[in-house]
């Protein structure tokens, strides 16, 4: 394996990918960005800005366009970055062309609906001559691309592979910390979303800062069962990827999940029309994976129930607070 990286792929033009090439590009490496859409790329070709998805940031000039995934086939690693029910289908697409032992990092954060598997075990079946990584961490694209001070984690199977990718891809505002803790990176990353909507709805409720902060705390507990069951450590939920998450997306409307849930609580029909929110994708495989395995989780349970429709906002809350006393745990 090139323990290098000179070059960079990054599949999905998206505001994170866009985000992330410029973030490599500042860490030295020579970028090649990839997206499905041809005129999203000539119209970023002509501008250097990707309007549609983070307006206001120029590309750096070391990034590369392409719309031909078999550009990213002279590339020392490739980071996957397009929503979580999408990366089965760009990472199969990649397998015609990655060459053994590269490293595909995943940079989604859910699990994928239909087969409950958490995004590098897609990676696994749908490309599997690369290596699986996936970077998570708290980190809006915005911040990142405007070279504001951001920390992340970046885990694969082998230590030495992530940490290798970390300092290839790190800088003194983009902070990588490594890790082998492959599954608790990705359980963080996917329920944070989760809970984030519920904490969203509490503040468009108006429900105040106690009702916040113990939705969080809460929130994380479930977290963290989820994460036990589920083979994570203990150390990487508390870390960047689980914690750090959670209090980023659970605390500002520059979350799309929380102003989904923003909207919810408002009850005011505005749903950020054609935004992605990961964690409304992700409820009911949280939910039923949760179910599997006998984890408590009722905050995620009553976010997939209100975005199921099966009961409203009112009633959800209502259902929270009068849940039988019991030990904090
Ligand atoms: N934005 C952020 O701050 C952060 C996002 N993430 C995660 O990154 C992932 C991507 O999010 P983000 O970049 O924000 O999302 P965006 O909605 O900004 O972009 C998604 C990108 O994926 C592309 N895409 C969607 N479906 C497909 C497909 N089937 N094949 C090929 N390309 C596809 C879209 O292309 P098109 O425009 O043609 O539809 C678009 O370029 C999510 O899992 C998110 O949770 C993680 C950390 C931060
Ligand atoms: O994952 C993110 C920040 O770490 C981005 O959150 P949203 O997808 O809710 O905008």
């Amino acid at each position: 394996m090139p323990q290098r990286f000179a070059r960079i792929g990054v599949a999905g033009a998206g505001a994170w990918g866009t985000a992330l090439a410029n973030a490599a590009a500042r860490a030295g490496r020579e970028v090649v960005l990839w997206s499905r859409d041809g005129a999203a790329i000539a119209a970023m070709e002509a501008s250097r800005v990707n309007r549609a998805h983070l307006p206001g940031v120029e590309l750096a000039s070391s990034v590369s366009l392409s719309t031909s995934l078999h550009s990213l086939s002279t590339c020392d690693a490739v980071l996957l970055v397009v929503p979580a029910q999408a990366s089965r289908e760009v990472a199969h697409a990649l397998a015609a062309e990655l060459p053994p032992g590269t490293p595909l990092v995943t940079c989604a954060k859910g699990i994928e609906r239909g087969t409950s598997l958490f995004m590098t075990q897609v990676l696994r079946e749908a490309c599997p001559q690369a290596l699986p990584a996936i970077l998570s961490g708290p980190s809006f694209a915005s911040d990142v691309a405007a070279g504001l001070p951001t920390a992340v984690t970046l885990a694969a199977q082998q230590v030495s592979t992530a940490e290798a990718l970390a300092t290839a891809l790190g800088s003194p505002s983009f902070r990588l910390y490594h890790s082998d803790d492959v599954r608790g990176v990705e359980i963080g990353g996917a329920a944070k979303n989760v809970l984030a909507i519920a904490a969203g709805i509490v503040g468009g409720r108006g429900l105040g800062a106690s009702a916040a902060a113990a939705l969080i705390a809460r929130g994380f507990a479930e977290l963290m069962r989820f994460g036990r069951a589920y083979g994570a450590r203990a150390e990487t939920l508390t870390g960047l990827s689980g914690l750090g998450d959670l209090i980023l997306t659970c605390s500002t409307t520059q979350s799309r999940n929380y102003a989904l849930g923003v909207s919810l609580g408002k009850d005011d029909g505005f749903h950020p029309a054609g935004k992605l929110a990961e964690g409304a994708l992700t409820a009911s495989v949280l939910v039923a994976m949760a179910d599997a395995k006998g984890v408590d989780m009722p905050i995620a349970r009553a976010v997939e129930a209100v975005l199921a429709g099966r009961v409203g906002v009112e009633e959800a809350i209502g259902s929270l607070l009068t849940r039988p006393q019991k030990a904090e745990a």
